[in-house]
């Protein structure tokens, strides 16, 4: 059974639609991430999810529990890290540590928390004292605190530099080791790419495409390109009936093709004893993915 089942969800706000016949799986011990544009309606979707706000239509279950009606269980079996989480400036790190471990029956050790998060000596601090990365740090210590067996983290590295971005990665894939099913709300394509195991990729309210990064890169991808400088003349139809091929005047070939085009091209070439110099393959990236999939026009 799936950790999170969610089936044919849909959220206006008055005129706006927010989520629009939204369904997805996430399965246990997996990174499931939530990838599309401003506005995309993921916030809106994990909302719902963690029982913070009611869906016009649909069925929610997580961990068999509707969120609506079993909102109190819910609460301590899914840890919710939110979008710009705020705390009172003045809170000390410890102490908001403890007064969330309170909430809950079977709370995460806080020192340990602490530690795993790298925020041991900021354990004294006032919430208005730590940077960018270590807020967020804390809101995900925060999010753990209870124990959850799914956590969903919303836009976790916005704002962060490139070092806190990664160190915070690396806290998720500890999260993930330990077993928590993480759902991991975000926009950046090189984020989810690293990340997450399966992605739902979302545009205008809509699931456009469900799969692995590599499984959304090749169902956006129609060709492979492979460009490179042979080492000894190349037979007239040799590559002609295994790739689309041009040839350049500076004696570059360039093939194109479907699925198996790379290794095709290279065995027939090394069948032939001929090398292929200065080869370049030019690969799609989650990001190409992403746009091909997308279409709808930003406003
Ligand atoms: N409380 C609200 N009242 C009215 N409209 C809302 C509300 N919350 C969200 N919306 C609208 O619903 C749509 C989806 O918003 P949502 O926050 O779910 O998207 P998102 O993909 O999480 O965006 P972002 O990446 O910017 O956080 C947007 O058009 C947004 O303006």
């Amino acid at each position: 059974m799936p950790v999170i089942q969610v089936e044919n969800l849909h959220k206006r706000y008055g005129g706006t639609v927010a989520v629009d016949d939204v369904s997805l799986e996430v399965h246990r011990g997996e990174i499931f991430g939530v990838l599309g544009r401003n506005g995309a309606g993921k916030t809106t979707t994990v909302e719902i999810v963690g029982g913070l706000r009611e869906a016009d239509s649909g069925t929610v279950r997580v961990l068999g529990l509707d969120p609506v009606r079993d909102r109190s269980r819910l609460r301590e079996v899914v840890g919710l890290q939110l979008q710009e989480s705020q705390l009172q400036p003045k809170l000390v790190v410890r102490e908001a540590l403890d007064l969330y471990a309170s909430f809950y029956p079977d709370p995460a050790d806080p020192t340990q928390l602490l530690d795993e998060l790298g925020l041991t000596d900021r354990a004294g601090a006032r919430f208005e004292q730590l940077s960018g990365g270590q807020k967020q740090r804390l809101s995900v210590a925060l999010a753990l605190v209870g124990n959850p067996q799914v956590a969903i983290l919303d836009e976790l590295t916005t704002g962060l530099d490139p070092h806190a971005r990664r160190d915070t990665w690396e806290v998720v894939e500890r999260i993930r080791d330990r077993g928590v099913t993480i759902v991991l709300v975000t926009h950046f394509m090189e984020e989810a790419e690293r990340l997450c195991d399966r992605i739902a990729l979302i545009d205008a309210g809509r699931v456009v495409a469900t799969g692995t990064p590599a499984e959304l890169v090749a169902r956006a991808t129609a060709e492979q390109v492979l460009r490179f400088r042979p080492s000894a003349p190349v037979p007239v139809g040799l590559l002609e009936h295994l790739a689309r091929v041009t040839h350049s005047d500076d004696g570059t070939i360039e093939a194109r093709g479907r699925d198996n085009v790379v290794q095709d091209v290279l065995v027939a070439l090394a069948q032939h004893g001929i090398r292929p110099e200065n080869l370049r393959l030019e690969q799609s990236s989650l990001e190409d993915a992403f746009v091909a999939l997308t279409t709808s026009v930003e406003v």
